[in-house]
Parts: C-alpha cells; structure tokens; sequence
C-alpha cells in the first residue's frame, strides 16, 4: 500500500499554473526522484507534500490522513529544504541539538562521531555560518543520522556537496531504502544507478 499520496493536485504561483492534475504514489522502500528544469515548480510541490503549504485543488495524505497542518504526519517525516536550514550564529552541535529538541528527537549524549562521519571534525563549535556551503550542508544532512522517520523528502540534497559527501549520502539513502524507508527528492544532477529511483518529470507551463 502506498504510504504518501498526491491526487489530483494543482498549484499556481504568480498567477501562473505550476502544474495541475498532478498524481503521485510513493510507497515503503521506493525512491522517486523529481526532475525538471528551473522553475517547473519541484520545490513547490515538494512544500505542498510535506504539509507545509495548501494546493490550489488536490489532496496528499500520508497513510491516509491529510498531511496539511498534521502534526503526526510531521513526526515520521524529515523534510530538509532547499536551504541548510542552520541557524548560522550557531555552532554544528548546538543547531542539530536545537533540531533534535524542537522534532521530539532524543539529543545523542556525543554528537563528535556523528559529525566526525560528515567530515566535520575541529568545526564542530565553530559557528555554522563560517563554514563552507557543502559543510553547512553536511550540517544539515546529519539530521538524516538523527531522527528515525519513515519518509525523507530532500530538495537538492546533493547542493554543494563534493564527490566523497554524495556518496556518503548515496549510501545512505540506499541503506534507508533497504531498511523501507521511503524518499522523495529532487536533484539537478543524475542519481548513482544502484539507487534504482522511480522518476517524475515536471515541465515548465507557460
Ligand atoms: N512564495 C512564492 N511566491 C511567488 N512565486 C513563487 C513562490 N514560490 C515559488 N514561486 C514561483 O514558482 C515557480 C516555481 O518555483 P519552484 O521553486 O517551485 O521551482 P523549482 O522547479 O524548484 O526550481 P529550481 O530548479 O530552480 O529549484 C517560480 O517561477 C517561482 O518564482
């Protein structure tokens, strides 16, 4: 059975129409992958189906509940955008401490081996917004390492990233998969083959 469901959606932004009749299955274990060019309107899609805005016509549930304004729905997600989403006044440990606390997560006692793992060793208490844009979006990642979640929806994951960091998170995503989770992202740029990803083409309507 399908885990998240998208029917029939539709969305306009600045009076133009984004998309519309948009239908959408995602199941445990599956890996769709969203492709199309700048401004088709992949993050806006991706916004209406983590709850987080309204569709001009359509519907998206998560085990069949609606996913706006659910906060259950939130708990088995981990939605990470199109920005890091850092605090950048504060340090690695201090933001995914924050993050961990303000999404109900348990704060491990030792975040360094964590972080240690990202290749972010001796930045750990160093503000966010001092490092690099691929560390900061390490930062942001870990919080894949972090929060148990049966649903993952990444926007451009790969951002910044070097070769070594994508196929960190390539094998991560894959072990995720394996284990049932499921994953909904975009990427500008083609996945590893192994990952094995469903795609989703969006155009860009005039
Ligand atoms: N809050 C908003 N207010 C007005 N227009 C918006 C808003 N958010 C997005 N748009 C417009 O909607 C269109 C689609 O934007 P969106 O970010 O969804 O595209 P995208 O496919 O993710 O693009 P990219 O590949 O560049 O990330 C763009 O033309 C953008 O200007």
């Amino acid at each position: 059975m399908s885990l998240l469901v998208a029917r029939q959606l539709a969305c306009v932004k600045n009076d133009r129409q984004l998309f519309a009749a948009l239908d959408l299955e995602l199941s445990a274990g599956q890996l769709i992958h969203l492709r199309g060019p700048n401004g088709a309107g992949k993050t806006s899609l991706l916004r209406l189906l983590t709850g987080l805005s309204q569709p001009a016509s359509g519907q998206v549930v998560f085990r069949q509940q609606p996913v706006f304004n659910n906060p259950e729905f939130q708990q088995h997600l981990i939605y990470i955008g199109h920005q890091a989403g850092n605090n950048p006044r504060l340090s690695a440990i201090e933001n995914l401490t924050f993050w961990c606390r303000s999404h109900g997560v348990p704060v491990p006692d030792d975040l360094y081996p964590l972080l240690a793992m990202l290749g972010l060793v001796g930045l750990e208490d160093v503000p966010v917004g001092h490092l690099s844009a691929g560390q900061q979006r390490r930062v942001a990642l870990a919080r894949l390492w972090l929060k148990p979640a049966a649903l993952w929806i990444l926007d451009e994951p790969f951002t910044a990233l070097d070769v070594q960091a994508i196929a960190l998170l390539e094998s991560h995503i894959a072990a995720y998969l394996q284990q049932g989770g499921s994953v909904l992202m975009t990427s500008h740029q083609a996945l590893s083959n192994t990952l094995n990803a469903d795609f989703i083409e969006l155009e860009y309507l005039w």
